[in-house]
């Protein structure tokens, strides 16, 4: 972006713009046009600023008035390194913009080098605008009053020469603030400040199996007292830079036919299993192959939380992946893991392993929470009838 050369040329500017608001007075007479000698102006653009009668000229007859002109761009009485200076800079600018416009890169991103912070890309640009309109305005309110136009001249060449400073500024502005969007979404991505996708996730297992527990150790990180859910329970939680939206189903008899309707869109299957109650496993099994026939789950990741492994009577990992029948699942990728919803052990190894299994995540997948986008919508009322009927019993 050439944002060195911005820099340096504002510098260069801003010297010469506060060499010009000095006042350093030649008191001059009204002389013929011819009789005045020209000398170079710092800038390639506007009139000559300095206006002096040389050594060898007369005094004419006439009465002269006298004027007050602030002159100090001379290649003989001022410093010549400034006019040079001023010459660089412009020159400078010319060909950071030519090179900007003509390649689409900035001068130090065709040297290899990355383009700065857009932060503080920014805060460069504005303190140019900034210090350049303080410059005219503090140059236009010192300046006399214009005699024989030539402090109106002057103005204009002052603003002739700051115009590439503001077009360039403007010009780097505009394109800086269009790329922050871009930029700052990559550099919170990179460092985690944003969620980079987001899982749909549906939790299912038989009643009481610890479903709306796990959901709320994970969201609030404290011990819920549930009640059995009637419906479903929907929570994000953020994890390791992903968004897992969280579909808590409730395991009640009844309400398993419900599943179904959740299946849509779901990208992975916690199935939750009471790792103390024994005498449940193989309808927890049944429910388990069920779900698992169906099409719009063919894709899903499978996560089974072999729940309540703080309880002594808890049957182990192997255990419960045999009573299950997790070796017979064909190619579907799953995992078992041991967890307690109490203390919060295992649940985020559970995450892990679906953030590193789920195959389709795509990084802006997004979608709100209504949940007619996941319903069919002749389901809903399979649902309501369900769910006002249970309401009742
Ligand atoms: N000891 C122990 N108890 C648990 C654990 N997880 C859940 N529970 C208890 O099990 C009971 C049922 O928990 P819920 O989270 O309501 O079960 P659920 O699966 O949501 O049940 P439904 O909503 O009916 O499907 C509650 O009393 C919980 O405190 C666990 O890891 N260890
Ligand atoms: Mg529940």
């Amino acid at each position: 972006m050439a944002l060195a050369q911005v820099s340096a040329s504002l510098s260069l500017s801003i010297h010469d713009v506060c060499s010009i608001s000095s006042s350093r007075t030649h008191k001059i007479s009204r002389l013929p046009v011819s009789s005045i000698s020209r000398s170079g102006s710092t800038f390639a653009t506007g009139s000559p600023l300095l206006i002096r009668r040389t050594s060898h000229q007369r005094k004419p007859a006439c009465k002269a008035t006298s004027i007050s002109i602030k002159c100090e761009q001379s290649t003989q009485e001022g410093n010549s390194l400034d006019v040079w200076l001023g010459r660089l800079a412009m020159v400078g600018f010319a060909v950071a913009i030519t090179v900007e416009i003509s390649t689409g890169k900035g001068l130090l991103e065709n040297f290899g080098l990355t383009t700065p912070l857009p932060t503080v890309a920014l805060a460069v640009t504005a303190l140019v605008g900034v210090l350049t309109a303080i410059f005219i305005f503090q140059s236009a309110s010192k300046m006399p009053a214009p005699v024989n136009g030539i402090d109106l001249q002057r103005k204009g060449t002052l603003l002739l020469s700051l115009c590439p400073f503001l077009g360039y500024s403007g010009f780097l502005g505009c394109e800086l603030i269009l790329e922050m969007g871009a930029t700052v979404s990559r550099f919170s991505k990179r460092f985690g400040f944003l969620p980079q996708c987001r899982l749909r996730i549906l939790m299912v297992g038989l009643d009481a199996s610890g479903k709306t527990t796990i959901l709320y150790k994970l969201k609030l990180g404290v011990l819920l007292k549930t009640k059995p859910t009637i419906g479903f329970n929907v929570e994000t939680i953020e994890y390791k830079n992903i968004c897992f939206d969280i579909w808590d189903a409730g395991g009640q008899s009844k309400i398993r036919a419900l599943w179904k309707h959740y299946f849509l869109n779901a990208q992975g299957i916690i199935f939750v299993v009471d790792s103390s109650d024994r005498e449940r496993i193989s309808e927890a099994r049944n429910e388990l192959h069920r779900i698992l026939i169906d099409n719009e789950l063919a894709n899903a990741a499978l996560l089974l939380f072999a729940n309540k492994q703080d309880l002594s009577n808890a049957m182990t990992l192997s255990e419960v992946a045999d009573k299950l029948g997790l070796h017979c699942l064909g190619e579907r990728p799953w995992y078992i893991v041991g967890t307690s919803a109490h203390s919060g052990c295992g649940l985020y190894e559970g995450l892990n392993w679906l953030s590193d299994n789920i195959s389709n995540k795509a990084e802006t997948f997004s979608y709100n929470h209504i949940p007619h986008l996941f319903f069919h919508r002749n389901h809903q009322k399979e649902i309501d009838s369900t769910l006002i009927e249970m309401e009742k019993a």
